[in-house]
């Protein structure tokens, strides 16, 4: 039996840093020994999220309280706000990942879609967090950035095919606790039920971690939408590849890639949301179309795969952990 593993997690009270509790709570080797909050503190987890049954007191953030408390972090703050927290943490010898997008792209393309950086400094070391792509690098970091949902899903599903894509739409649907705890005019009951509907059809940031991943030579047309369900994000992509590819040699092509996979399920049909629901596993299929397109999906629960599950699996393979531990 592995060595208990201090853990805390800040941004505790959000959707995201709940669920990383939660997972925390029941992991055999990782234990949950600090959890911050900003507006929530000195209240129980448990009287948040009831569900999580995680009776932790919330407390504020106070990096050196947290390192004498704790050996690695899982920091669930908003782009913006995380990059000290990381950078305090760090400083303090703690491991980190980071659920935020502040350490997943490099300087130029941060620059361009969120504005200035806090600290640059840490960009080149941290390691973009989907094992499926960096396990090895992943291994070895002290600080990961984890994916963002819609990254996670469309990579996913278009990763095997990455060096023969040509162009591709990604016509992706997220449910309303992608968009965090604070309701907005645009998460409100009344403006989600009974309705699907496009957003940021102009440019989405994560357009941004698209291209970083696939290249910017690669023509990426993202489209989100916002679907009336809770947990739940489908990106379907619709690719047109350089060279043709026949039914059988994109179906060994993807079970090649993804045969050994904990968290990746080959379909044998269009995957839905409901398939991996409260899971940390990623539903994909491929297939062709008659024109020689491929089309691919992927399927996530966006608080899983798509943040704090793939968080767990991240420190998992930075603690030499086995990488599905508390998650199967
Ligand atoms: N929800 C999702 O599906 C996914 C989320 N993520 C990322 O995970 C992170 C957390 O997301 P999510 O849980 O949805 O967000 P929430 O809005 O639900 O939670 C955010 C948390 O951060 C705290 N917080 C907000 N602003 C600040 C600040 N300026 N300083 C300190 N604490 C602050 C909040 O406290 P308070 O309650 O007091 O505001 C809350 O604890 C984000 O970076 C998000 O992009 C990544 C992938 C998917
Ligand atoms: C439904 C919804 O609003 N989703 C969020 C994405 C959530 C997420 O994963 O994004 P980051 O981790 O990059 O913040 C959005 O579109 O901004």
């Amino acid at each position: 039996m592995a060595e208990p593993v201090r853990c805390a997690v800040v941004g505790a009270s959000g959707f995201a840093g709940a669920l990383c509790c939660a997972i925390v709570e029941r992991h055999p080797t990782l234990e949950l020994t600090v959890a911050c909050a900003r507006s929530d503190v000195g209240r129980r987890l448990d009287d948040l999220y009831p569900r999580y049954g995680v009776s932790a007191e919330l407390v504020a953030f106070d990096p050196d309280g947290v390192a004498e408390r704790a050996d690695v972090a899982l920091v669930a703050l908003p782009h913006g706000a995380s990059a000290a927290v990381v950078a305090a943490l760090i400083e303090r010898g703690l491991k980190v990942v980071d659920l935020s997008a502040d350490f997943r792209l490099e300087l130029d393309r941060y620059r361009r879609w969120y504005g200035e950086h806090p600290h640059p400094e840490l960009i080149e070391e941290a390691v973009y967090g989907l094992p499926e792509v960096y396990r090895e690098e992943i291994r070895g970091a002290r600080l990961v950035a984890a994916p963002g949902c819609y990254p996670t899903a469309t990579l996913l599903a278009l990763w095997p095919l990455r060096e023969r894509l040509r162009s591709v739409f990604v016509d992706a649907k997220s449910g309303v606790s992608g968009a965090g705890r604070e309701p907005t005019a645009a998460t409100h009951f009344v403006a989600v039920a009974e309705n699907v509907k496009p957003y940021k059809v102009e440019g989405h940031r994560h357009s941004a971690e698209l291209e970083e991943q696939l290249g910017p030579q690669l023509a990426i047309t993202f489209v989100p939408h916002l679907v009336p369900v809770d947990q739940g994000l489908i990106a379907s992509c619709y690719a047109e590849l350089a060279e043709p590819i026949s039914a059988e040699e994109l179906s060994a092509l993807y079970q090649r890639s993804y045969a050994a996979e904990p968290f990746v399920e080959l379909a044998r049909s269009a995957p839905g949301t409901r398939d991996v629901h409260e899971t940390n596993r990623c539903r994909v299929y491929a297939t062709t179309d008659a024109h020689g397109r491929v089309i691919a999906f992927g399927a996530i629960d966006n608080l899983w795969k798509g943040a704090a599950g793939q968080a767990v699996q991240c420190l998992n393979l930075m603690l030499g952990l086995p990488e599905t531990s508390g998650l199967a």
